[in-house]
């Protein structure tokens, strides 16, 4: 049976700012995020199954990448914990924002590093993640790829 690549895409809108950073993104601002998360796997070859010619039903992939990413960082405000940036998150936190401290700077990269270690946790056995696009703005993204990181 081949394998094949299958995609789902997500889109959340998330803000952030790059503490040290030596540009206008060190302030807070945020943006209309777009991910897309393929996987690869052989499509179910039981006609018994239920999920018959599926490689994962893009349903459960849904569920996956939305209670792992989606719910977490959708409208909230992700800064470094690591930096003084923790005492403008716990400012926001006690007014009742939405803060998200992450350990690492949020860029897209390192977004893009977490989102793949989180989906990769939840993935059934016979399911690998293949690569991860996450894009920041119409210009920018990052990509991951499990080929690069072998
Ligand atoms: N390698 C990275 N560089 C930058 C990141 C990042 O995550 N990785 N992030 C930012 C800012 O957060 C923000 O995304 C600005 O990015 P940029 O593409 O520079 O945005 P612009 O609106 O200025 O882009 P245009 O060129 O006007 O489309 C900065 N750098
Ligand atoms: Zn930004």
């Amino acid at each position: 049976m081949s394998n094949i690549r299958i995609t789902k895409q997500f889109s959340f809108e998330t803000g952030h700012a790059l503490y040290g950073y030596d540009g206008k993104c060190r302030n807070v601002h945020g943006h209309s995020y777009k991910l897309s998360v393929t996987v690869i796997g052989t499509p179910i070859s039981d006609n018994n199954n239920v999920k018959f010619g599926m490689v994962i039903d893009f349903g459960d992939l849904k569920k996956i990448v939305k209670s792992e990413i989606v719910d977490v960082f959708d409208h909230a405000t992700v800064f470094n914990k690591n930096t003084p940036h923790v005492e403008l998150a716990k400012e926001l936190s006690d007014r009742g924002h939405n803060v998200l401290l992450v350990d690492y700077q949020p860029t897209s990269e390192m977004m893009v590093i977490d989102f793949a270690e989180k989906i990769k946790k939840h993935l059934p056995e016979n399911i690998t993640l293949f690569s991860l696009k996450l894009q920041e703005t119409d210009t920018s993204f990052a990509e991951w790829y499990a080929a690069d990181n072998a």
